[in-house]
């Protein structure tokens, strides 16, 4: 695989005749999605021009299942290969993922690879894109793990082709084909445990960075939305800082994190914020498990912002598409904020969707671009850091009534008990709270915090309440 720099891209592009594509999508009725098949491939639509290709064409089918062998009917696989033909496209896409058969299948129906006739599906347009995105070493071993991974199961073409040439096919041929097919299949299971291994320390790396991140104490905010929602655009507003911003799928592909100030912040003057990958729907499974690495990053950060393109008809079926990710990473229940984007392109105010914003939790409008509202999520960032809860263990002299009023208030209390020095407590309490109480801490090591039954521990607690609701 070649990975260039991003002029070597385009021109590599330039030079390169544009391939003409047609698209084909199927609406199943049982599909859940909230988009429409015409909305889907539109977006396969934008996946083609991204990965460098020309649509020329496109067409749909209302099926209530795939047919096992091509996917689409016989009618529909005709009435394609007209199209095809008529419009000078030899590359197919299917909005949905393949089996490695029906794209054979698909192919020989098409006039087959004589006739240089390519079927691809939406996985292999991703996997494209990716690859001539990725520029860190991990990206780049992730996305080429993930190729293989896809690649290996649809080998079996090679066999096709030398049972083609070979004049004769069918079951019983033993020879060169076959010998040729697993000595390629040995070779890409070695590259994938290889890559495997290679990943498996560069990972590890990144992990030691993000402990020494966690050392510096700084709270962490992922950045996270739809492809082109205005990720990079966003974090480069927060930070002055210059990562790849461009109306394009999949521009970003390798997480980058940067310092921001928050001026107006007395508890947290400074967050590191992480700008990450893209989400997108039908994203290919190998994808996911691929770029899991990379997304946990978003699973141990202390706030999530999730960027939607508020300018976009298909807006809410984007929110719902990250939302689901977000789920399956198990960072569905992280504090976030929601942010609505791109409002300078919309007809209403700035203002009137502020207001809409404030009736939903944690919601605020920007325009990332313009650098509008970005006060009011500095501010949004900053209260949602402050309402974050932190597990301490500390002990509080008898004469700091005040911090053990603000405890109560603020926290909730697990275990307490009264020693020589001071009230022992063990509590989850808000971030900002609990960076106070770091001043005050003693030496738990030297104290000798005997057990209490959990009887005795309320009664105690139950006693100091009284004690300090009514002084
Ligand atoms: N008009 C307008 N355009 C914006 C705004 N924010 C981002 N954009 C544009 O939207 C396009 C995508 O922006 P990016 O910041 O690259 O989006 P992203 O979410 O990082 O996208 P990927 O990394 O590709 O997933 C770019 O052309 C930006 O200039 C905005 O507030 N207003
Ligand atoms: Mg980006």
């Amino acid at each position: 695989m070649g990975y260039g720099t991003k002029e070597e891209e385009d021109m590599r592009r330039e030079t390169q005749p544009t391939e003409k594509c047609y698209l084909v999508g199927v609406d199943f009725p049982r599909d859940r999605s909230m988009f429409s098949i015409d909305e889907s491939l539109e977006e396969l639509g934008q996946l083609a021009e991204t990965a460098g290709m020309e649509v020329v064409g496109s067409n749909t089918q209302k099926l209530s299942a795939p047919v096992t062998s091509t996917y689409i009917g016989s009618g529909k696989v005709r009435e394609v290969k007209t199209a095809m033909a008529a419009t000078g496209a030899k590359t197919c896409v299917l909005d949905d993922e393949l089996s490695p058969a029906q794209q054979r299948t698909l192919e020989r129906a098409f006039g087959g690879e004589q006739a240089g006739i390519k079927v691809l599906d939406r996985t292999a347009l991703i996997l494209d894109i990716f690859a001539q995105h990725a520029r860190t070493r991990e990206g780049q071993l992730q996305v080429e793990l993930a190729l293989y991974q896809y690649r290996l199961p649809r080998l079996t073409r090679l066999w096709t082709h030398l049972e083609r040439q070979s004049g004769q096919g069918g079951v019983g041929l033993r020879g060169p084909g076959e010998t040729q097919l697993e000595s390629d299949r040995r070779i890409i299971n070695e590259k994938i445990s290889a890559l495997r291994r290679t990943l498996e320390s560069v990972r590890a790396h990144r992990k030691r960075q993000r402990n020494s991140r966690k050392k510096m104490d700084i709270p962490t905010v992922s950045v996270v939305g739809y492809t082109n929602a205005g990720k990079s655009t966003l974090v480069n507003a927060l930070t002055t800082s210059t990562i790849f911003a461009e109306d394009m799928l999949f521009a970003t592909l390798d997480p980058t994190t940067r310092r921001a100030q928050l001026p107006e912040m007395a508890v947290h003057p400074e967050v590191l914020i992480t700008d990450t990958v893209g989400f997108i729907q039908k994203l290919p499974t190998q994808l996911i498990a691929a770029f899991r690495a990379t997304l946990e990053e978003v699973v141990e950060a202390d706030v999530v912002i999730h960027v939607v393109d508020y300018s976009n008809p298909m807006r809410e079926a984007h929110e719902e598409t990250v939302d689901s990710v977000l789920e399956d990473l198990g960072a569905g229940h992280k504090p976030t904020i929601t942010v609505w984007n791109k409002l300078d392109l919309v007809e209403e105010s700035l203002e009137d969707v502020s207001l809409a914003a404030v009736e939903r939790e944690h919601t605020i409008a920007v325009s990332a671009k313009e650098k509008q509202g970005l006060e009011n999520l500095v501010a949004e960032i900053g209260l949602v850091l402050t309402e974050l809860m932190t597990d301490v263990e500390v002990i509080v002299p008898y004469d700091r009534g005040d911090i053990m009023n603000e405890i109560y208030t603020q926290g909730a209390i697990e275990y307490e008990q009264y020693l020589a020095e001071g009230t022992y407590i063990a509590a989850a309490v808000p971030t900002a709270l609990s960076k106070k109480l770091k001043t005050i801490r003693v030496d738990l090591e030297a104290e000798e915090v005997e057990e209490l039954s959990e009887a005795e521990m309320w009664k105690q607690l139950a006693k100091k309440r009284q004690a300090t609701t009514n002084p």
